[in-house]
């Protein structure tokens, strides 16, 4: 993606955009809620048009470009399937759909998963639709997967299962997978790439474990506005009366004695990256002071 941006009447809802996906890697797509994940994987999907910059997938626009679109899989938000048709027909008719089809793949997963294969898929629950739509994606055997939010309605186990065959699909197939989520205790075990996205922006962008170690959380006497030699940014801060926390991007190690040095998780990383949304056109949308 260069420069890649999608508005919605005036408003941007993905904006400025520019980032590589690393390939055979799972990247988790992190951002609040209106922060535009969903606008960025329909324009990676070629479902949206980009109103500025581009993208392009295995060096293709995705736009109307049937040949590309028979390498991704792409499960929407609300995973759409067609209600009447039972789980078994929905295989079937994947199969007729596509090239590299893998039916056992579906039938496999479905059955350990107890999903009845003669009953529409409308009268499912929400959660089994679900495993449904993520089984005929995996079934692709596509070279790029893009999911959103798979596993929100999904039970634990079943999310904890969903995520490691994600894992073994990537290992063995060397699939490319992209998916948003906001269950970060999940993303923290599968995900090598992290993008974080607020306010229509990229924040953050690169391998979880380069992330991690370019940040760091640092405890020291308490200091408003601190300026600690070597940190490159104050991504958010909190004091006590007599203590400051920060966490910071640094270059490395940054051995100053009045700071004691921790690292961070995943976790804090994302939500400190999170808190820096601005709030100030949603206030003053609403006519309610800051
Ligand atoms: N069809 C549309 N028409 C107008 N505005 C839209 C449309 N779809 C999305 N938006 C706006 O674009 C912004 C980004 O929405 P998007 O659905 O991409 O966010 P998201 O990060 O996927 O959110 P969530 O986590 O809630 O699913 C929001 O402000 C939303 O109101």
């Amino acid at each position: 993606m260069r420069g890649l941006g999608k508005r919605y009447r005036n408003k941007w809802a993905v904006r400025d955009c520019t980032l590589r996906l690393p390939a055979g890697r799972v990247a988790a797509l992190v951002g609040p809620n209106g922060a535009g994940k969903s606008t960025l994987l329909h324009m990676a999907v070629g479902l949206l048009r980009p109103d500025a910059g581009q993208v392009r997938v295995f060096g293709e626009d995705p736009y109307g470009n049937n040949a590309v679109l028979g390498e991704i899989g792409f499960v929407a938000q609300d995973t759409p399937l067609y209600r009447d048709f039972t789980a078994a027909e929905l295989v079937t008719m994947g199969g007729r759909l596509n090239r590299r089809w893998d039916a056992n793949l579906a039938r496999e997963r479905l059955a350990q998963l107890g999903i009845p294969p003669n009953q529409p898929v409308g009268k499912l629950s929400g959660g089994q639709r679900a495993q449904v739509a993520l089984a005929l994606a995996m079934a692709k055997r596509p070279r790029l997967l893009l999911l959103d939010e798979p596993v929100a309605s999904i039970d634990p186990l079943a999310r904890r299962e969903f995520m490691q065959a994600l894992m073994g699909s990537v290992a063995d197939s060397g699939t490319t997978v992209l998916l948003s989520s906001h269950l970060l205790a999940d993303l923290e075990r599968v995900c090598d790439h992290l993008i974080v996205l607020n306010a229509s922006e990229v924040r953050l962008d690169g391998a979880v474990d380069d992330l991690l170690a370019r940040h760091q959380r640092l405890v020291g006497p308490r200091q408003r506005d601190a300026v600690v030699p070597g940190v490159e940014a104050v991504i958010q801060a909190s004091h006590t009366d007599r203590q400051s926390t920060l966490l910071v991007r640094t270059g490395g190690p940054l051995g100053n004695p009045l700071w004691t040095e921790h690292e961070v998780t995943l976790e804090d990383l994302i939500l400190a990256y999170l808190a820096q949304g601005e709030t100030q056109d949603s206030r003053d949308a609403w006519g309610v002071p800051a």
